[in-house]
């Protein structure tokens, strides 16, 4: 079938104007956030129920034609990316809040329900949705799942996958499989829903998810530190950690921090410059807690750990500082940055940290490294500027290098080469450098299981 007559057919599975073939269109829907692959899909569609997907599914199925699914676009890895003549699914019409139970503390979500969405509902009813991060504005639920996305609040929260009490997915064979129904207790065999979760569309498409819900924190405080060198963030956390309940365990370097200062629309933490910083929140719902966080803080700087700190007043100041975190991602990426995400262990983090800065410095002492990320977790965002006067293809050119490095130390470091961004392909060819031989081919016959012929978001993850 030729391309046009494959796009009516297309056409007739979804409502009226709802495949969209306009250059415009494929060039936004056929992206996310990394920018390295030019957008190529052939269509874009837009079902608006599960009966249209699955019928979109039967149709890839019988002309063999790709699909791609695409949430909000906000990914760092390409998942979503169709650059290869895909048909992209949008889910920007499933975007309904479908259900609210109250006793089980879940909200049945279309996965196109916008993560903020979801956060601001959750708070209307009094209660919290703790996955959080800079793009929660535009990210959606299903994508959020797609990646098993994670963010700032990790420490106490976990990733999406501690949230999602049920799934329905389309498999890539078209079957809806009802996953979990929303139980807590479930002893029935493999858990399918988490094979979906975190699966980047390889396997099927997320078409319903309950979420689960927790109880409003109260009076979030945040405290902002400097450290005298990265490996007194350690024995900080370690003391923090030991005497509260931490929602937030952040860092950032003073390079970080000076880019997001130069912007001039976020106040310094403090005039003590300080080669990294440490954010954190804990809630300060007693006065006894609040002082249990000072105590901590004093002790923390008659042991040298810490060189000084503010700790929010208000709800402003809470704003303020985080600000100080969550602003770096958008203020760097006028420098074009080489980016990485990867995970160790925590305790292992400043030998690890150390020796990626020691072979960049090494061979390309012109490049400036950026590190911030969430410490608490074990996971570092790595980002190097490019230079002003290197051109851009000299400078990436030497990057492939360095992720090379990278991932050799993150393999000898037992670690992640993608903490929370995912593979999708910015990272498949490097996949063997946390996963087994054998891992991988298991994963493979996991996709061939829900996805015989291939159709299903193809070149992302492995090839
Ligand atoms: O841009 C990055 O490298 C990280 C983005 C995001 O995961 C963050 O934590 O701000
Ligand atoms: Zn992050």
């Amino acid at each position: 079938m030729t391309n046009p007559a494959l796009i009516d057919e297309l056409k007739t599975l979804v409502e009226p104007g709802k495949v969209l073939t306009d250059a415009d269109s494929l060039n936004a829907y056929g992206k996310d956030w990394t920018k390295h692959f030019a957008p190529a899909p052939l269509a874009i569609a837009f079902p608006k129920s599960i009966e249209q997907v699955q019928a979109i599914v039967r149709w890839a199925n019988e002309h063999k034609v790709a699909l791609v699914p695409s949430g909000g676009r906000t990914g760092l890895s390409a998942a979503a990316v169709a650059a290869h003549g895909e048909v992209v699914v949008a889910f920007d019409y499933m975007n309904r809040i479908l259900r609210f139970d109250e006793i089980d503390r879940t909200v049945v979500c279309e996965p196109g329900v916008v993560t903020r969405q979801l956060q601001d509902f959750a708070a209307d009813k009094g209660l919290y949705y703790p996955v959080d991060f800079a793009s929660a504005g535009s990210s959606q639920i299903g994508g959020n799942i797609g990646t098993n996305a994670g963010g700032i609040k990790v420490i106490r929260y976990g990733m999406t996958r501690n949230w999602v009490a049920g799934l329905k997915v389309v498999t890539g064979k078209g079957d809806l499989l009802e996953l979990n129904k929303d139980l807590i207790k479930n002893a029935t065999g493999y858990d399918l829903r988490q094979l979906f979760i975190g699966a980047e569309g390889t396997l099927g498409f997320v078409v319903e998810a309950t979420m689960r819900l927790d109880r409003a924190p109260t009076n979030l405080t945040a405290l902002v530190l400097g450290t005298p060198d990265l490996d007194s963030i350690m024995p900080v956390l370690h003391a923090f950690q030991d005497k509260m309940d931490l929602t937030a365990f952040e860092f950032f370097s003073d390079k970080a921090l000076a880019k997001v200062l130069a912007r001039g629309d976020v106040p310094a933490p403090f005039e003590t410059e300080c080669p990294f910083y440490a954010l954190l929140e804990f809630e300060a719902s007693t006065e006894e807690r609040a002082e249990q966080a000072l105590a901590t803080f004093e002790h923390c700087v008659e042991q040298g750990w810490v060189l000084d700190g503010v700790m929010s007043q208000s709800e402003q100041q809470l704003q303020n500082l985080w600000k100080l975190r969550e602003y770096i991602s958008e203020t760097i990426s006028h420098w074009t940055p080489y980016k990485n995400d990867v995970s160790v262990t925590i305790g292992k983090v400043p030998a690890f940290l150390k020796e990626i800065d020691a072979i960049v410095a090494e061979h390309y002492p012109d490049f400036e490294i950026v590190w911030f990320g969430h410490i608490g977790d074990g996971n570092l965002h790595l980002n190097i500027l490019k230079p002003d006067a290197m051109d851009k293809d000299e400078f990436f050119a030497k990057c492939a290098t360095v992720n090379k490095w990278v991932f050799e130390i993150v393999q000898k470091y037992a670690g992640s080469i993608s903490a929370e961004h995912g593979v999708g392909m910015t990272k498949r060819d490097y996949l063997g450098y946390s996963r087994s031989e054998a891992e991988i081919a298991c994963m493979k016959a996991i996709k061939a299981v829900f996805d015989p012929n291939g159709i299903m978001n193809p070149g992302k993850i492995f090839v």
